[in-house]
């Protein structure tokens, strides 16, 4: 695989844009928003300047890089060439429907498909293509140039060709992977939905304050982060539409805390509203 193409120049997409140019494959981030693909291309830029002055990678890595790496709104023209497209839009399945729906008619025969949906089915996903057995998802995680991991799903049709390839693609972005079979939520955002979950059913119960619970957790478990700074971190309302899904899927131990719904109805979502369990709105670096 040499070339690739990003959709959707978001918080994810951004982020697997990079590693994708820092691995060596020539990338096309592509977006339907102008806007958000300026945003993309200064955030990326800053990264790669936060990069080279930690000394993680030099400037000549960082030249090459960036010039392996453009800028689109135009998505038809660059899927000729692609051998790989990563899908990072909106978790809402009529939008990545109608995405594989256009690169399946536009890619090559050869080309494979990857979502990086957190939780979507990537059986259903591979349903609205020619080639179910090319499309497998691609669990990047937050921030993606920082985290180690890419979870890796295996459709129903997904051959192992596929996988491999796939796995072979995020090694040289200097992931670790996992190759697991499609189930509700995965390994780690089922995990991850529980455990923030549990936590805000202690918050309610009045088991102790949001820092405590945290410490507790950090500390006695040994997690890097708390469950409710991730919560924050992650998007309370994303957490909870996570919960909503596993809870429809696999029952009673995923309904969602009421505390929790109370807090995305409050508008409390997190970083991003500067305000989730913890108030972000002095923390300047909390802002961008
Ligand atoms: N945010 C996270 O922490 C996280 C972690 C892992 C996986 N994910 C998954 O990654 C995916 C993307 O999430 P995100 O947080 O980056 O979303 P986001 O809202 O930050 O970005 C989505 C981008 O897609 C663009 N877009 C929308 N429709 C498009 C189209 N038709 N063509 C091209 N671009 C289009 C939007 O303009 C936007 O820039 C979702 O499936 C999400 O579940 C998110």
């Amino acid at each position: 695989m040499k070339n690739l193409v990003v959709i959707g120049s978001g918080v994810m997409g951004r982020g697997i844009a990079y590693v994708s140019a820092v691995g060596g494959f020539k990338t096309t981030l592509v977006d339907i928003s102008q806007e958000q693909l300026a945003n993309a291309e200064k955030e990326i830029n800053n990264i790669f300047e936060r990069g080279l002055a930690r000394k993680k990678l030099t400037f000549t890595e960082m030249e090459e890089s960036k010039s392996r790496l453009q800028y689109s709104v135009s998505l038809a023209q660059h899927l000729k060439e692609a051998d790989l497209v990563i899908e990072a839009v909106p978790e809402v399945m009529d939008i990545k429907k109608n995405i594989f729906e256009v690169i399946d008619q536009h890619a090559s025969e050869t080309c494979c498909f990857a979502t990086n949906t957190s939780t979507m089915s990537p059986t259903e996903i591979g349903s609205y293509t020619k080639r179910p057995d090319k499309v497998i998802a691609m669990h990047f995680f937050n921030p993606v140039h920082k985290m180690p991991l890419v979870e890796i799903i295996k459709g129903l049709e997904t051959s192992d060709e596929t996988a491999e390839a796939i796995r072979r693609a995020a090694e040289q972005m200097g992931k670790e992977t996992v190759v697991i079979n499609e189930f509700p939520g995965f390994v780690t955002s089922r995990i991850s939905a529980l455990v923030g979950n549990e936590a805000f059913y202690m918050l309610q119960e009045g088991v102790g304050t949001p820092e405590e619970i945290d410490k507790a957790i950090k500390l006695g478990l040994n997690y890097p982060m708390g469950p409710f700074e991730l919560g924050d971190l992650v998007g309370l309302d994303t957490r909870l539409n996570n919960l909503n899904y596993l809870h429809s899927k696999l029952g009673e131990k995923y309904r969602p805390a009421p505390l929790l719904e109370q807090y995305v109805k409050a508008g409390r979502l997190g970083r991003k509203s500067g305000r989730g369990v913890y108030d972000y709105s002095a923390k300047e670096e909390f802002a961008q």
